[in-house]
């Protein structure tokens, strides 16, 4: 009776927390476990079922019409690790604002992140991008040509970033990035942008974007980002992607006032996620 009446007493607590966490619970489930049983039962990844999904549905060399199909995949059959419609728009923007010459994104997936972004880019202007795993490499190198992307306008390199950043100028040619899209080991964040900064690979006023700094999150980052002196920062408000019940907020650092800091300064954003309900926002 008495362990009965103790379950009971918590039962309120446990709902309760049931009810608070379930956006988290269904992105666990859609984004880990059903993909886990499908790669084992199936015997392929969700990167290359995703890319299968691709082919039979995407138009190919519509840029626009492969991310809208990665979309309809990843809201309907499974959960996909992208940049997503919503901030997307963010990049998007902030591509069209600053028509960067070169642009280098850490974390490549599946490719999607590089199909938008190299679809609004200006003429001539190239994109870089980097992802260590060889199987993600090989679907976003199919889907980067799929959308139309020659190795001109988009260079896929295979390799983690830290062994990548400090031989770009050399073996790839990239003098220095006016926008860094980061979006790979949260971890890697600082090391990663004080790499960049030391080879000298960030064009004067360059931009820098940070996916998912608070969520799952990235707090030296954001502290040195903050306190260096070097960047002006700015949150914007998105939702995790694909999970519109999970809010993202981010930051855009830029530079600071003084007319000797701005010459050197670099705009860094951050997107930064946290579970509470309400609209996206910048
Ligand atoms: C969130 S996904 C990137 C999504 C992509 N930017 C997009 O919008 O489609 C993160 C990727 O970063 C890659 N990654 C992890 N560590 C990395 C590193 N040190 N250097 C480069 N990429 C890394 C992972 O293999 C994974 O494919």
């Amino acid at each position: 009776m008495v362990p009965l009446a103790v379950a009971l007493a918590f039962l309120p607590l446990l709902l309760t927390l049931l009810l608070r966490c379930r956006h988290y619970l269904l992105l666990l489930l859609r984004a880990v476990l059903l993909p886990w049983l499908r790669d084992r039962l199936g015997g392929t990844s969700r990167e290359q079922r995703a890319f299968r999904y691709l082919l039979a549905h995407a138009v190919p060399g519509d840029p626009r019409h492969i991310l809208s199909t990665f979309d309809q995949w990843s809201y309907r059959r499974e959960h996909l690790s992208c940049v997503g419609p919503d901030k997307g728009k963010l990049v998007e923007r902030l591509l069209r604002e600053r028509a960067p010459r070169a642009v280098l994104e850490l974390g490549t997936y599946c490719g999607y992140g590089a199909v938008l972004m190299a679809a609004a880019l200006p003429p001539g202007a190239r994109l870089y991008t980097v992802e260590p795993d060889p199987r993600h490499a090989a679907v976003a190198e199919k889907v980067i040509r799929l959308a139309g992307f020659d190795e001109q306008k988009v260079e896929l390199i295979v390799g983690p970033s830290a062994e990548v950043i400090p031989r770009l100028r050399e073996r790839h040619g990239l003098p220095k990035a006016d926008f860094v899209f980061m979006d790979h080991g949260k971890r890697c964040y600082l090391r990663d942008l004080q790499l960049l900064e030391e080879h000298g690979l960030l064009a004067e006023g360059a931009t820098v974007l940070a996916d998912n700094v608070v969520f799952p999150g990235a707090p030296r980052f954001l502290r040195y980002a903050k306190s260096c002196g070097r960047y002006r920062c700015r949150v914007h408000r998105a939702s995790l992607e694909y999970c519109r019940a999970i809010p993202d907020a981010g930051t855009e650092e830029g530079p600071r006032e003084s007319p000797k800091r701005r010459r050197a300064a670099v705009r860094a954003g951050a997107w930064a996620g946290r579970v509470a309900p309400g609209a996206a926002s910048t």
